[in-house]
């Protein structure tokens, strides 16, 4: 499967992807084609080059509305010929119009063990919910956010004097675990998203 990669920051769950697909491409059946920013000079662009892979940013402040900044991110990705989106720390939402598009083809990674702690800070949810354990989930995108049938996740322990950069830190360990999983098991089609219920298939 040609993968894209959608990034806004540092990059450590592109890393990820990129040295699982390197090593394992053929067995994973996904190569990463393309890198999308949608914002200049972040070290996921760096990674990004250093790997040989094209990149794109598509600056979402020279669109003047969420849904041409969706069309020319759509324009991009047909004309890579691309399979499968991952998110990968991409914080724009999506519109419906796009995420219709590309259902069941559009994954994204979040930082907390989803139902539990949507949206941003994550981290300080789980802290200030005082919970033992949190983790990881990748996820199918679906219009509604951090909603997707999940795919994997990854449980993480919080000790007593952790802060948000001590647990993010300790999250994104078990996230390079689950996100190349998740590849793996959508671009071999052992999981597929049933259209219909919007729950994950095994096939
Ligand atoms: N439709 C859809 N699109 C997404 C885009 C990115 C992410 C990544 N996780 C994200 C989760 C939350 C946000 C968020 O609320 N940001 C503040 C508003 C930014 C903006 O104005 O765009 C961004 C990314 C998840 C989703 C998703 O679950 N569904
Ligand atoms: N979606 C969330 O944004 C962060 C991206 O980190 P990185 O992959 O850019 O290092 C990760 O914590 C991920 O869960």
């Amino acid at each position: 499967k040609r993968v894209a990669v959608l990034i806004s920051g540092t990059g450590t769950n592109l890393k990820s992807l990129l040295e699982a697909t390197h090593n394992r491409g053929d067995i994973m059946r996904a190569e990463i084609v393309l890198v999308v920013s949608n914002k200049h000079n972040v070290e996921g662009l760096n990674i990004a080059r250093k790997a040989g892979v094209p990149t794109k940013v598509i600056d979402h402040k020279n669109y003047e509305s969420r849904t041409s900044f969706d069309m020319a991110l759509d324009k991009v990705l047909s004309n890579y010929g691309i399979q499968l989106v991952c998110l990968a720390g991409f914080m724009r939402i999506l519109s419906g119009e796009f995420v219709s598009r590309w259902r069941g083809r559009l994954v994204n990674i979040h930082p907390a063990l989803l139902p539990l702690f949507k949206g941003t800070h994550a981290h300080k949810q789980a802290l200030d919910a005082g919970v033992r354990i949190t983790g990881c989930t990748v996820h199918f995108v679906e219009e509604g956010v951090d909603c997707g049938a999940i795919i994997t996740q990854e449980s993480v322990p919080i000790y007593p004097r952790d802060t948000e950069d001590s647990l993010c830190e300790r999250v994104k360990t078990g996230e390079h675990k689950a996100y190349p999983r998740a590849l793996e098991l959508v671009a071999t089609e052992r999981v597929k998203l049933d259209l219909d219920s919007g729950k994950l298939v095994w096939t």
